[in-house]
C-alpha cells in the first residue's frame, strides 16, 4: 500500500511538474495600422492602448510615423493573449502620402475621425477611407472606425448610415466596426472585436501579407531592373552613333569602291532637246 502511495504521488508529482514547466500559450501578434486625418486622435488613441500617459508637452502633430505596443489577455477573448503592434502615419496632406507604403505590411486597419466636425469634412474623411480601403493591400482586412471627442446627440449608427459605411465595407469585403474612442467600455468592445477578426482570420491575412509584400519587393526589383535596362540602351545608342560616324570615315580612304546601299539601281542621263540638235536651227 506504501509502495503504491509512492508511486501515485511520485505520478501526480511529475504531472504537476509537467504541468507547471509548460509554458503558456504564446502571444499572437498583429500588426495594425492607425490612419486618419489631421487631429483626428490618432497618437491619443495610441497611447490609451498601449496604457501610457501622454506627456503634457507632446501635443504636437505626427510628422512620421509613430509605434505603440498594446497587449489584449485572452481572459478577454477567452482564447491565446493577442499583441498588436500599433502604427501611426501622420494624418496632414503630406503624410497622406505615405499612407499606402504601411497597407501591405498590416493585419487590420484603425481609422480615428473626428465626430464634432460638419458634415462636409465628416464625408471628406470618410472618402479618404473609400480611396485607402478600394483596390488596395488593405481591402478585405478588418477595419474599425474610432470616433473621437464625444458629441451630444450624435449616433454612431446615424453616422454609419448617413455615410454608407456598411456598403462601402461590403464593397471591400471588409469587417467593420464604428466605437467611440473617448468612452473606455466602448474602446475596449472595439478592440475586443478587431481580436477575435484577426484570430479568426489569420491564415487567410498572414498568407495575403506574404503575398503582398513579396509582390511589392519584386516590382521594386523590376523597376530597379527596367531602369538599369534603360541606362543600359543609352549607352548602346551612343555606342551605335559613333560606328555611324566612324564608318564613311574609314570607307572615304579609297580602299573600297562599292556603292552604297542608298544609291538608285542605274545612273542615267536626261538630254534636253535644245542640247541634242544645236545646228538645226
Ligand atoms: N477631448 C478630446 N480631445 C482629443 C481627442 N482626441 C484627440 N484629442 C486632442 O486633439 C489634439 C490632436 O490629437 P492627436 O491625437 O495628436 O491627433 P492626430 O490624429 O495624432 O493628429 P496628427 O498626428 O496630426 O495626424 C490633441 O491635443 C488631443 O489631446 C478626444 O477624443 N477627445
Ligand atoms: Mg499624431
Amino acid at each position: 500500500m506504501g509502495l503504491l502511495c509512492a508511486k501515485l504521488r511520485h505520478c501526480c508529482c511529475s504531472c504537476f511538474l509537467r504541468f507547471s514547466t509548460q509554458s503558456p500559450p504564446e502571444a499572437e501578434e498583429f500588426q495594425v495600422l492607425i490612419l486618419g486625418p489631421a487631429a483626428s486622435g490618432k497618437t491619443e488613441l495610441g497611447h490609451r492602448l498601449s496604457g501610457l500617459q501622454r506627456p503634457e508637452d507632446d501635443q504636437e502633430a505626427t510628422n512620421g510615423v509613430r509605434c505603440y505596443n498594446a497587449s489584449i489577455s485572452s481572459e478577454d477573448l477567452h482564447r491565446p493573449a493577442v499583441k498588436l503592434k500599433l502604427t501611426e502615419v501622420g494624418g496632414n496632406t503630406e503624410m497622406q502620402r505615405l499612407w499606402r507604403h504601411y497597407y501591405a505590411s498590416s493585419h487590420a486597419l484603425i481609422y480615428c475621425f473626428d465626430l464634432s466636425t460638419d458634415p462636409e469634412h465628416l464625408q471628406d474623411t470618410f472618402n479618404l477611407l473609400a480611396e485607402s480601403l478600394k483596390g488596395t493591400q488593405l481591402a478585405g482586412k478588418p477595419v474599425l472606425l474610432a470616433a473621437s471627442r464625444y458629441c451630444d446627440g450624435v449616433q454612431l449608427y446615424d453616422v454609419e448610415y448617413a455615410f454608407g459605411l456598411e456598403q462601402l465595407a461590403s464593397s471591400c469585403n471588409c469587417p467593420l466596426l464604428i466605437c467611440h474612442m473617448d468612452e473606455a467600455t466602448d474602446l475596449q468592445r472595439g478592440i475586443r472585436w478587431l481580436c477575435r477578426q484577426l484570430l479568426a482570420r489569420k491564415t487567410q491575412l498572414e498568407r495575403r501579407i506574404r503575398y503582398d509584400v513579396n509582390m511589392q519587393v519584386w516590382q521594386r526589383r523590376k523597376r530597379s531592373l527596367l531602369s538599369s535596362g534603360k541606362l543600359a540602351q543609352v549607352h548602346r545608342q551612343r555606342f551605335r552613333r559613333q560606328h555611324r560616324k566612324l564608318w564613311p570615315a574609314v570607307l572615304g580612304f579609297g580602299e573600297s569602291t562599292a556603292r552604297p546601299n542608298t544609291a538608285p539601281p542605274t545612273i542615267f542621263f536626261v538630254r534636253s532637246p535644245q542640247v541634242e540638235n544645236p545646228k538645226d536651227n
